[in-house]
């Protein structure tokens, strides 16, 4: 699998991710907006059918629609369609009017029409409305003070709330069991947009400096260097199976964020987790037949889950690129052809019939699941390919 010349490595990389950006212009964001957008509601579908038509009747998540908001606000650039922009705009409108509850906090599920069918809190979406904010106040300047506004309110509202006493965020009110890892990255995330976007940073960057610490102590195991999922109230792994899980897209995932804030903060420790959860994820999360990350391990690096989702190749392919940039040069290389190997990777499950679609489940057998392509994956797909065109373009110009 290895590619060993580094210039054919660089010329094969650029080759692949201009396709990417090329499929991604061209072909998924206009028929995600074409077809995945309701315009009779303002917000997006949740499915498009591998035959090119909408999914209309299903019900709506609420992480589905920041999602899509951030794709169309950071994918609209100057030369988009104004439809682009104009999307994002009604479906962050859209979302505001049917998930945000009288606290201020978002529900988890409407109804195509708007009707909140369940308003129960979740850590996790909350994430997404932040992050979703954060991309509105930096594609639309003339928005960016009541963006930050809202979402000062809604971190204010979490922090009198949610808070956990060791660190991080609770997952209910009363205290919900188990604590997930999986809702702090994403809120790494929001932290870490916000920081580079608000007027005021102080509290995101306070936000991002509180979660990379309960990570490199609380989430990592100090052993292995593996993240794991699920917790116990004081940040114990979570008894049984459970408290094993550990996902390959997450290891990446996490090198991604925690290689972003150690490069910011000058963190050597980070960087070394950082690197130390790619290895586990490139060791021990790819299947070496079909060539694709899988979803699952537990705590001793055996297979939990062999499925392979379309998200975790996106975070390998945005963890590898970035190391490239931002780890020790001496595994530039390395880092090169893992990226490589994960634009490839990506590609297999976007090789649909109506291009712009993509496959979302890999069978261990190597087939792809026939189903709807969930528009959950776009977000996942838009930044690892925006991401590996940026970080790739600086790598060619040092
Ligand atoms: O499962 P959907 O909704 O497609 O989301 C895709 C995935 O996104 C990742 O970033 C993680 O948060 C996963 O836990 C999640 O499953």
């Amino acid at each position: 699998m290895a590619n060993t010349d580094p210039s054919s490595v660089i010329t094969a990389l650029a080759g692949e991710i201009d396709g990417a950006v090329e499929w991604l212009k061209r072909s998924a964001l206009p028929i995600w907006v074409d077809v995945g957008h309701d315009a009779e509601t303002g917000g997006f579908f949740e499915r498009i059918n591998l035959d090119g038509t909408a999914n209309r009747n299903d019900n709506r998540r609420a992480r589905v629609q920041p999602r899509q908001v951030y794709c169309y606000a950071v994918g609209g650039d100057k030369d988009a369609p104004a439809s682009w922009h104009a999307a994002a705009t009604t479906a962050f409108a859209w979302f505001e009017q049917v998930y945000r509850r009288p606290d201020g906090f978002y529900g988890s599920l409407a109804s195509p029409t708007g009707t909140m069918l369940d308003d129960s809190f979740d850590l996790y979406n909350q994430a997404f409305a932040l992050f979703a904010m954060a991309q509105i106040a930096q594609t639309f300047p003339p928005r960016a003070r009541e963006m930050e506004d809202k979402a000062r309110a809604l971190l204010a509202g979490l922090r009198a709330t949610y808070a956990h006493p060791l660190g991080g965020f609770e997952e209910g009110d009363p205290v919900k069991l188990p604590l997930c890892s999986n809702p702090h990255m994403h809120l790494f995330e929001a932290s870490l947009a916000w920081e580079a976007v608000a007027g005021d940073p102080a509290p995101w960057t306070a936000l991002a400096d509180e979660i990379a610490r309960v990570a490199l102590t609380r989430f990592i195991d100090a052993n292995t260097g593996a993240l794991r999922e699920f917790f116990d109230h004081d940040w114990r792994p979570y008894p049984g199976d459970k408290g094993r899980i550990v996902e390959p897209g997450h290891q990446f995932e996490w090198a991604w964020l925690l290689a972003r804030w150690s490069a910011s903060r000058g963190d050597a420790a980070a960087m070394n987790a950082a690197t130390r959860l790619f290895d586990i994820g490139a060791r021990h999360g790819l299947c070496p037949s079909r060539e694709v990350a899988i979803m699952g391990l537990f705590d001793d690096f055996t297979i939990s889950d062999p499925v392979a989702r379309l998200w975790p190749q996106t975070e390998w392919l945005k963890a590898a690129i970035l190391l490239a940039k931002v780890g020790d040069p001496a595994d530039r290389e390395h880092y090169l052809d893992q990226a490589l190997q994960a634009t490839r990777a990506l590609k297999k499950f976007l090789a649909t019939k109506v291009t712009g679609l993509w496959f979302d489940k890999m069978r261990p057998d190597g087939n792809f699941i026939e189903e709807p392509a969930p528009a959950s994956s776009f977000y996942h797909i838009v930044c690892a390919i925006l991401e590996a065109d940026t970080v790739l373009k600086r790598i060619q110009t040092r």
